[in-house]
């Protein structure tokens, strides 16, 4: 019986059910002097496991766990000295502690379905009771990521286990919401 891939600590033992009433509180990076503080004056929503390449993963995660809040309720508190933009060009714009490499939140700018929400990981919060992830997304690229194709089946089956229906892109509600307002941008869609 081959040990199972880790998919993230909040995972792997089951998942801890949060409350869609969460009101926010404050993402804090890794550093142990002068950490990066970021309030979040709301709650959070899609919250999901990301197997892309491109999201902040704990050490020995091959998940992130990544939701999205309104960008009027993200501020620095401490030490924003400390961020940088990880790709200025990527439609998620990451913003990550430098010293300690943890994403701290990542605005979508452009024109996009998304613009106006910022990508966070709510495991940095201080506080506990940030709703659960709900399903898993870009499940494929965990192979981009170094995972051996032969283990998708029971890395796909593990994540159905917890209640996280794998995807490889993300989840139908919000692909449709992508594609409705691409079609509505693009004048297929009238209303
Ligand atoms: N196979 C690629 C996929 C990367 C990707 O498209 N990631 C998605 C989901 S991230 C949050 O759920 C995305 O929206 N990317 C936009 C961005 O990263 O700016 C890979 O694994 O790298
Ligand atoms: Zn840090
Ligand atoms: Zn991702």
């Amino acid at each position: 019986m081959e040990t199972p891939v880790p998919l993230h600590p909040k995972l792997d033992n089951g998942v801890t059910r949060g409350s869609p009433a969460f009101g926010g509180g404050t993402l804090v990076c890794a550093c142990a002097d002068r950490a990066v503080r970021i309030r979040i004056a709301g709650g959070i929503a899609h919250n999901h496991a990301c197997g892309c390449t491109k999201c902040w993963k704990p050490e020995g995660a091959t998940f992130s766990i990544v939701a999205v809040t309104p960008h009027e309720n993200v501020s620095v508190l401490e030490n924003g000295d400390k961020l940088e933009v990880v790709d200025p060009t990527a439609l998620i714009r990451r913003h990550r502690c430098k010293e300690c490499g943890v994403h701290m939140y990542g605005p979508v700018e452009r024109e996009h379905a998304f613009q106006g929400l910022d990508f966070i990981h709510p495991e940095r919060f201080e506080e506990s009771g940030w709703p659960e992830p709900t399903f898993a997304a870009f499940v494929s690229s965990i192979i981009e990521g170094g995972v051996d194709p032969s283990r998708m089946n029971s890395v796909r089956n593990h994540l159905r286990q917890l209640g996280l229906e794998p995807y490889d892109c993300l989840s139908p509600e919000l692909m449709d919401i992508i594609a409705t307002w691409t079609a509505r941008r693009s004048g297929a869609l009238k209303s």
